[in-house]
């Protein structure tokens, strides 16, 4: 049994449909969130205010100089600890800025996550943004903040950390279910986030995630194509607002049920992503787990910045199977993606 006042909310992995990376260059993307993996934070009133280690990815006890290392090869310096502190300050300072009065009462925060880290299914953001909803309902101010605004402070805690990201991933976890997203320039300027429209999530047909348990590529890290873009370099600009049309097209293949102009949207996302971003900083692994879904000739294209993809098989069960095969071989999971669906309350809906 949970004791009184205590509070816990989830928050799902997303993966990115249509139109990504264009969130972080003005465009647009169509996401959803995934039941298949999760992080939950519980808040715990408390005398004083407490951030608790997880006694795994926080653990800083080890059996010997090896196992520290490999602990650090495979997942960093960093545990959740730090995005947990992160979201705590932006949460107090967007308050303070806002007039938003905070009770003065102190809480513990701990967390779980099974997310597989640096497989672009947003881990990372998905412990703040279920640690934001805890202390919204803590400080009974969930009604003052605006859910549109949420997923701006999500990414506030995160650069606070250095670490690089866009809008999709947080806002597909704040509303849950599938979202089509326009950042276009005029909304990000003028209101400071993109518009969010949830779409039904049972226009999409049955989906499947591919990923590897121990990604390696650090491929990302060297890409060029933020200052590219920046630049103004023509076949950066043009390429980003193909991708960015390929949401806008999306939608309405999906709205019609036209599953097979999805699969080849999808397919073009990942060819214009290759392009532009070249394969040395894509990594073999990634593209790896694109060539293996098209072998079988299902469409496919990475969920985040690479690490795991997301795949339709148009001739369903049979070529799931022909799937699994070349994935086993491969080294890569399998699993059909469950969608959550859209998680917003009657509070959160009376922000809108
Ligand atoms: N499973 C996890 N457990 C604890 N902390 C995590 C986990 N995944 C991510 N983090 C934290 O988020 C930071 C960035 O994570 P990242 O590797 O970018 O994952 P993702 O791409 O899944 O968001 C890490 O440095 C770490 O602080
Ligand atoms: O490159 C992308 O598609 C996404 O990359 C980041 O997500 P990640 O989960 O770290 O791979 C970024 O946060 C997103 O906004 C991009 O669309
Ligand atoms: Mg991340």
């Amino acid at each position: 049994m949970e004791g009184e006042g205590v509070i816990k909310h989830k928050a799902y992995a997303r993966a990115g449909l249509l139109g990504n990376p264009s969130d972080v260059y003005y465009g647009n993307t169509i996401s959803f969130s995934l039941a298949n993996f999760s992080a939950t934070v519980i808040l715990h009133p408390s005398n004083d205010l407490l951030i608790q280690p997880h006694p795994v990815h926080d653990f800083v006890r080890f059996t010997s100089l090896p196992q520290l290392v490999n602990r650090l090869n495979n997942e960093g310096y960093y545990g959740g600890v730090r995005l947990l502190m992160a979201i705590c300050k932006v949460f107090h300072n967007y308050c303070k800025e806002n007039a938003i009065t905070l009770i003065e009462k102190n809480f513990t925060l701990s967390y779980d996550t099974n997310i597989p880290r640096q497989t672009g299914l947003s881990g990372s953001s998905a412990i703040v943004c279920a640690a934001l909803n805890c202390l919204l309902d803590f400080y009974d101010v969930r009604h003052l903040i605006k859910v549109e605004v949420r997923p701006g402070l999500v990414l506030a805690a995160e650069n606070e950390l250095g670490i690089v990201a866009g809008l999709q991933d947080r806002v597909a976890q704040v509303y849950g279910g599938l979202v089509y997203m326009d950042f276009s320039e005029e909304n990000m300027d003028k209101v400071g986030h993109g518009v969010y429209e949830p779409l039904d999530v049972n226009l999409l047909p049955p989906l499947h995630l591919i990923y590897a348990e121990n990604p390696s590529d650090s491929g990302k890290v060297h890409s060029q194509v933020r200052q590219r873009w920046l630049n103004g370099e023509e076949f950066i600009v043009s390429s980003m607002k193909e991708v960015a049309n390929l949401a806008k097209e999306g939608r309405k293949a999906l709205e019609k049920k036209d599953y097979s102009k999805l699969a080849a949207l999808m397919n073009r996302n990942f060819d214009l992503r290759r392009s532009m971003f070249g394969d040395a900083a894509l990594g073999d692994l990634n593209i790896k787990m694109v060539e293996v879904a098209r072998k079988v000739g299902a469409a496919s294209k990475f969920t985040g910045s690479g690490g795991a993809v997301v795949v339709y098989c148009p001739h369903g069960d049979s070529q799931v199977k022909l799937l699994q095969e070349e994935c086993n071989q491969a080294g890569f999971l399998l699993q059909p993606i469950e969608v959550v669906p859209f998680c917003l309350n009657d509070t959160d809906l009376k922000t809108l």
